[in-house]
C-alpha cells in the first residue's frame, strides 16, 4: 500500500483525503485564486454557455486547441480532424493510450519516479514497465537493449514530482532512436504550462523524425477552474494504434462550454497570464524554502524545479510519519513513496506540496510543517 496509515493503496486515494480540508497541499490541481483577468472570464459564463448552445463544437474544439497550443508555444500542434483528441481528462487520455498500446505491445519503459496513477493505468492494461531512471534518461542515448525489449517509451515531462524537462535536443536524439527502433514515443506534458523551458515546440521535434509519438495535453493543472478542464490525446499521422476507435468507446467529447472556457483562459495566458503564473508559483515556491530553510533536518531534492510542486528531503522521519503527524493540524501534504512505483522505499524521504494554492493557507501549512519537524 502507498500508505499504511490510512489504508489508501495509491497517490490519489490519499489525495482524496485532503480534498476537505482547509489546509489542503496534496493534490496538483489547481487551487490558487482567480486573477481578475480569469475572474471576468468566469463572468462571462453565461455567453459561453449561449455559444456553447448556438456554435458549432468543431469550431470551438479547434478554437480552444489553437489558442492553448499558441500559448504555450506549441506552434506545429496537428490541427487536421482527428489528431487532437479532446478528453475529460488527461488520465481518461492515459487510459485510452494505455488500452491501445495493449494490443501492440507488452512492455512499456516508463519514467521512474513518476505520479502512480499512470503507472496503475499502464499495469492495468496489463502491461509490463520497466522503470527508465530521470538521470540515464536525461544524459544520453538509451541502451539499445532496453528499447528492443520494448514497444513505447513513456517520459512524462517537466516530471511530476521532480519537475526534470527534457531539452529540445534530447526530445530529438530521443525520438530520433525510438524511431530507429520502431518505439513508440509517449510524453505527458501536464506541468509544462509552468516551466518555459518545457515551451519548445515539441510538435516540430516530433514531426522532423519519423518516430510514432503521442502527447497527453492537459488544462487541469493550469488553472482555478474547479476542475472543469480538457485532457488531450494528440497523436502522429503514422501512430497506428486504435485510439480513435477506444475514445469512441469511452466519450462522444467534452463540452461546448468547457472547450469555450480552455480558449478564454488560454487567451489570458497568451496576453501575460501565463507569466503572471510563473510568478505567482515561483513565490510560493520561495515561502516553502524560506520556511524551512534554517532547519538541518530538511533539503531541496529539485532545486531547478518550475513546477507547481515542492518535494522536501526529510531526513529525520519518513514521508509517512510527518504526513501522519501534519494530519493532527489538519494539513495533508503527499508522501512520496508511491512515485517510485518500481521501489517505494525510495521515496521514504521525501514530502510534496502543492504550490497552487492561496497565500495564506500555504503559509499555514509551512508554519505545521516546521513544527512537526522541529524535534521538541
Ligand atoms: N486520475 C487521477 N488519479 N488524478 C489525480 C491526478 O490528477 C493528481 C496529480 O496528477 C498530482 O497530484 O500530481
Amino acid at each position: 500500500a502507498a500508505h499504511a496509515g490510512s489504508g489508501a493503496e495509491n497517490l490519489t486515494q490519499l489525495e482524496f483525503l485532503a480534498l476537505n480540508s482547509e489546509f489542503n497541499i496534496a493534490d496538483g490541481h489547481a487551487r490558487q485564486p482567480l486573477t481578475p483577468g480569469q475572474s471576468k472570464i468566469v463572468n462571462d459564463l453565461p455567453l459561453l454557455f449561449e455559444d456553447g448552445e448556438k456554435r458549432p463544437v468543431e469550431q470551438l474544439e479547434r478554437e480552444a486547441h489553437a489558442a492553448f497550443f499558441k500559448a504555450l508555444g506549441q506552434h506545429r500542434y496537428p490541427s487536421a480532424p482527428g489528431r487532437v483528441l479532446s478528453c475529460y481528462s488527461s488520465s481518461v487520455a492515459m487510459e485510452i493510450l494505455s488500452r491501445a498500446l495493449a494490443s501492440v505491445t507488452d512492455s512499456v519503459a516508463l519514467v521512474h519516479p513518476t505520479f502512480d496513477n499512470i503507472a496503475d493505468l499502464l499495469r492495468g492494461n496489463r502491461l509490463g514497465l520497466v522503470p527508465l531512471e530521470e538521470d540515464p534518461l536525461h544524459a544520453d542515448d538509451l541502451p539499445a537493449e532496453l528499447l528492443e525489449s520494448v514497444g513505447c517509451v513513456f517520459v512524462t515531462t517537466p516530471n511530476n514530482p521532480t519537475g526534470r524537462v527534457v531539452s529540445a535536443e534530447r526530445l530529438r536524439r530521443l525520438a530520433g532512436q525510438c524511431a530507429r527502433h520502431g518505439v513508440i514515443l509517449a510524453l505527458d506534458t501536464s506541468f509544462r504550462g509552468f516551466d518555459t523551458r518545457a515551451q519548445y515546440d515539441h510538435y516540430e521535434i516530433l514531426d522532423a523524425s519519423d518516430v510514432r509519438w503521442v502527447v497527453i495535453e492537459d488544462t487541469g493543472k493550469l488553472w482555478p477552474t474547479l476542475d472543469l478542464k480538457v485532457g488531450m490525446l494528440v497523436h502522429s499521422e503514422n501512430l497506428g494504434l486504435p485510439v480513435e476507435k477506444i475514445y469512441s468507446d469511452i466519450l462522444l467529447g467534452v463540452s461546448p462550454l468547457i472547450l469555450g472556457m480552455v480558449r478564454r483562459f488560454s487567451e489570458d495566458a497568451a496576453a501575460g497570464g501565463l507569466t503572471e503564473l510563473h510568478e505567482f508559483i515561483a513565490a510560493q515556491r520561495s515561502v516553502v524554502r524560506a520556511g524551512l530553510a534554517d532547519l538541518s533536518t530538511t533539503g531541496v531534492p529539485d532545486p531547478d524545479s518550475r513546477a507547481s510542486v515542492e518535494r522536501v528531503l526529510i531526513r529525520h522521519l519518513t514521508g509517512t510519519e510527518v504526513w501522519e503527524a501534519l494530519r493532527e493540524h489538519h494539513v495533508y501534504a503527499l508522501p512520496c513513496r508511491a512515485f517510485y512505483w518500481a521501489d517505494p522505499a525510495r521515496g521514504d524521504r521525501t514530502l510534496r506540496l502543492a504550490l497552487a494554492r492561496a497565500s495564506a493557507p500555504l503559509a499555514q501549512c509551512v508554519r505545521a510543517l516546521r513544527h512537526v519537524l522541529t524535534p521538541r
